[in-house]
């Protein structure tokens, strides 16, 4: 049941006094964030739909299922319901896949206590554009809190930050973003470390939809890694890819310059390139020939890229904008086209100027 709550914000400061944070969801993202900030001394509660998952982490201290080989620290509260892990938080940092993220968010805001003098502050670091609506994360937040007449809040954190490298403590340099400059330098205190470099941005849209593009685009690099076609091949789909994330992001509202910053051309060139990518991932076996069931049904982890491809697909209809890797990128996921031919159409296309 959905309570109404009428609350006008009060200008919470994190920093006023002790930070408590609550982190919905237990994946390997989750899981990495939860522990950098328990680490660093901060009360920090972990939040997880599955109760069996929850016992497990309990028991051995470590995510075994989603980020192995990193132990917990004691003062990591793992909570078993939604209520138990955002009481008197003054963050919560939402980390469910996109699909989810609606729903899990109304049940957050179904627990808020009406009358709360503080309400905290909401930070999205999903990455994602939901299928229905073809928003963001934090276009999901803010319809949610309207529906609901509460002001608070919103950011999102974004870049190139793959959930293990930040839990083996490897230097890494993340954006958070908030139209409030104010919540966006809290949220940077907060999340800082020695080897978590966090920058500031007010460019809210752009660090979305970037993080949501890129995910496709990688989807698209591994499928030219899947088919061994070499370092040129992927050059120069980062490159266009870049090109086709930046057209769309204009077209909604974003500033160009944040397409080369951390969370643009940052996470573009980690996912396209790196190992852990599970997006590349997925076309790296498009690219060997597996179907889109086959990869799905082995992987126990999400490939935002994907369902993103889906919405993306839709928008730029409606937008009428030309991204030509994600139409064939779409055509290969939904429609079963062949990667060779896929690849062969993107080249056949009449030459134009860069
Ligand atoms: N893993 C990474 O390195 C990074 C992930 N992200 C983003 O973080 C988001 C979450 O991804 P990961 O933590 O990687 O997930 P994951 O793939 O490691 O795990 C999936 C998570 O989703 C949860 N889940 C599934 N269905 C759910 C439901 N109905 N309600 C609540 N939770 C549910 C699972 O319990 C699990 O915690 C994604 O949008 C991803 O793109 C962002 C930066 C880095
Ligand atoms: O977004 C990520 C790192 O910044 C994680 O990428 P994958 O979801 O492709 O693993």
């Amino acid at each position: 049941m959905s309570v109404k709550l009428k609350m006008t914000r009060k200008m919470t400061k994190i920093s006023d006094g002790k930070p408590i944070v609550a982190v919905i969801g237990a994946g390997s993202w989750g899981t990495a964030l939860a522990r950098l900030l328990s680490e660093k001394g901060i009360e920090t509660r972990l939040w997880g739909h599955r109760h069996d998952h929850l016992q497990r982490i309990l028991a051995h201290h470590e995510n075994k299922q989603y980020l192995p080989g990193f132990l917990l620290p004691k003062n990591l509260r793992v909570c078993a319901t939604i209520k138990e892990a955002i009481a008197t938080a003054t963050v919560i940092c939402i980390v469910v896949p996109s699909h989810v993220y609606r729903e899990t968010f109304h049940k957050i805001l179904d627990q808020l206590i009406p009358g709360n003098v503080r309400l905290p502050i909401f930070v999205s670091a999903t990455k994602g554009i939901e299928n229905e609506s073809l928003q963001t994360m934090n276009q999901v937040m803010q319809e949610c809190l309207e529906s609901r007449q509460i002001r608070a809040y919103t950011a999102i954190l974004s870049g190139p930050s793959f959930a293990r490298e930040v839990a083996a403590k490897v230097p890494t340099a993340i954006t958070i973003g908030s139209t409030d400059e104010r919540v966006a330098k809290e949220l940077q205190e907060l999340f800082s470390t020695d080897y978590f470099r966090v920058y500031t941005s007010h460019d809210v849209i752009g660090l979305e939809i970037s993080a949501a593009l890129k995910n496709i685009i990688a989807i698209a690099a591994g499928i030219c890694d899947g088919l061994a076609f070499g370092s040129n091949a992927r050059a120069a789909l980062i490159t266009r890819g870049l090109a086709e994330m930046t057209r769309l992001g204009k077209a909604l509202g974003a500033e160009e310059k944040t397409f080369y910053g951390l969370s643009g051309l940052g996470d573009l060139v980690l996912t396209c390139t790196g190992a852990l990518s599970r997006n590349r991932h997925v076309g790296l076996e498009l690219g060997k020939g597996k179907s889109i069931d086959q990869i799905l049904k082995n992987m126990s982890m999400v490939a935002e890229g994907v369902k993103t491809t889906k919405s993306v697909y839709r928008l730029v209809r409606r937008l009428r904008i030309e991204m030509p890797i994600l139409e064939q990128v779409y055509q290969i996921i939904y429609e079963g086209k062949d990667c060779a031919t896929a690849v062969k159409d993107l080249l056949d296309r009449d030459l134009k100027q860069e």
